[in-house]
């Protein structure tokens, strides 16, 4: 197998694996449509951004290919040409490679597709580009083309590591050629194109029936991926067996159900050299569990600047896209309960039009105690972390979620929906846990304005009990949120698929 120029002598680590003489460590090629911090509109970023750095001390050299959105190849110091097709679905198309925030990057420079004002996805009026089948289909297209013919610096993937529907197409396309693992982040969406366009996807038309990516008569890239690749991973333990269920697979439940013995969860971890209130410079005050004086002055800062009254009730953060998935309707509901006990609750986030208008009717309901910034703020969302006491995230699913990992690092207590890898996550603080000293959070099941409203109560409650919540913020800082034991399990899953 072509490339393995990693470096050997920080492959495998200690344990059982190393003694099978197997070979530790290789060559992957990671493809999604977003990587943190270069381009992010989700969590789907900042697991793609943090791979290569978790994965590089097991001995596997990731290079990360995402589009050439506008603007993105200028940010690449002295990119280098090092694959090119004259016609990639309608016009002329390179990859640049070179280093951008220290990652090993492959931007797919095809103007056609990506050149072009708007969001990754949509158009400036956030109507979903009509061509995204065609635009990710070529980042599928140029993955596998790099698999099959390596990249004119001499690379070549030893396996192909596909994120999502937008890289759904490159499991089926390098079938033969190298292993291939598909990691699902938002089943919700799949990439549907009509079935006209199995020609112009360049899709193999006998492939085109129930066991292959067709779906209801149309084509699915997402089932393509799910159905070809050698493995197929999501990111908890939890909602690997949720998508087996009607409830939670969209329609592809069947697909997964028939693949089960593919798929593994692994959870996500945070990027702690970010991540972390010891050291992060976006934070009004740096803290650490044996010392919370910073802490309180995040907090008295982000009071300030959402213009809420300290109302000795705890401060309650959301960071969050606004949409359903998240279960912000329900929050809505039980909003004026948590007001009235004294909770003041600040909010971060964009999406669905009806979500943004309801907090900020609830915030002119409620001045001084309820404050809402319609919009995407990296380091304000640092020091709302920083501040709060309570981070909600009351989702209907949540395949694994990443702003109770950081909740848990900042002593900001995660108040979680139970599901999906929130309930893999964050312990709750009923009796047990709490005389056992373990708890780090609050669950609540099932995912209702009633439930949620309970367990708001309950949380209060804890709150004014300082011995006790105390003890469930040093809990929850001591709680292991970094990528080392899922770095574990993912080299675990590479090293499998590569002794097929
Ligand atoms: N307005 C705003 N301003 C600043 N930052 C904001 C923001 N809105 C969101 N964010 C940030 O965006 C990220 C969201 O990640 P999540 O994992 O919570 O959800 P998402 O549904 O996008 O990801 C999907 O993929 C990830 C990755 O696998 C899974 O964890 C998750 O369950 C799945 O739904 C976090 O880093 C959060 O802080």
């Amino acid at each position: 197998m072509a490339g393995s120029a990693s470096s050997p002598e920080a492959a495998a680590g200690p344990g059982p694996a190393a003694g099978r003489g197997a070979r530790t460590g290789g060559q992957v090629l990671s493809v999604a449509s977003e990587c943190a911090p270069l381009v992010k509109t989700g969590g789907l970023a900042d697991v793609v951004g943090a791979l290569p750095g978790a994965m590089a001390p097991l001995g596997w050299h990731l290079r990360t290919l995402i589009p050439a959105y506008r603007g993105l190849s200028a940010q690449m110091d002295g990119g280098t040409e090092l694959w090119s097709d004259p016609d990639l679905y309608g016009g002329p198309a390179r990859v640049l490679g070179g280093k951008m925030a220290g990652l090993d990057m492959l931007l797919l420079d095809a103007p056609h597709l990506f050149d072009r004002d708007g969001s990754l996805y949509a158009d400036a009026s956030g109507a979903d580009w009509t061509d995204n089948p065609a635009r990710f289909a070529a980042l599928s297209w140029a993955a596998a083309e790099i698999a099959r013919h390596g990249l004119g610096d001499g690379w070549r993937p030893d396996l192909l590591h596909a994120h999502d529907w937008q890289a759904g197409f490159a499991p089926l396309w390098v079938r033969g050629v190298v292993p291939s693992v598909i990691s699902i982040h938002n089943i919700a969406f799949q990439g549907i194109a009509p079935a006209r366009q199995v020609e112009a996807l360049r899709l193999p038309p006998q492939d085109f029936h129930p066991e292959g990516y067709e779906y209801w008569g149309q084509i699915s890239a997402l089932k393509a991926g799910l159905v070809a690749a050698d493995a197929l991973s999501t990111v908890s333990p939890s909602y690997a067996a949720e998508l087996t269920t009607p409830e939670f697979g969209f329609g592809l439940e069947g697909v997964i159900r028939a693949r089960r013995e593919a798929l593994t969860g692994i959870l996500n971890g945070v990027d702690e050299t970010v991540w972390n209130p010891a050291t992060d410079p976006q934070i009004p005050a740096n803290f650490t569990a044996d010392d919370m004086t910073g802490k309180q002055v995040s907090a008295r800062a982000l009071r300030e600047e959402f213009g809420l009254d300290d109302q000795g009730g705890p401060l309650f953060i959301v960071v969050s896209r606004l949409t359903r998935q998240k279960g912000l309707d329900l929050l809505l509901e039980a909003l004026p309960g948590l007001v009235a006990r004294g909770g003041q609750l600040a909010v971060l986030g964009s999406g669905e039009p009806d979500l943004q208008e309801g907090f900020l009717r609830s915030a002119a309901r409620h001045p001084g105690r309820v404050g809402v910034r319609i919009g995407y703020d990296e380091a304000l969302s640092h020091r709302m972390f920083a501040g709060g006491d309570v981070v909600l995230v009351p989702s209907r699913f949540e395949p694994c979620g990443l702003t109770q990992l950081y909740g848990l690092a900042y002593g900001t207590i995660p108040l979680v929906a139970r599901t999906g890898g929130l309930a893999d996550t964050v312990i709750d603080a009923n009796d047990a846990a709490i005389r056992a000293g373990v708890a780090t959070g609050a669950q609540f099941a099932p995912v209702t304005a009633d439930a949620l409203s309970m367990a708001l109560r309950r949380v209060s409650a804890l709150y004014h009990q300082p011995a006790i919540w105390q003890r469930m913020m040093r809990q929850a800082m001591a709680h292991p949120v970094g990528w080392d034991a899922s770095a574990r399990d993912y080299a675990a899953l590479y090293e499998k698929l590569m002794t097929r």
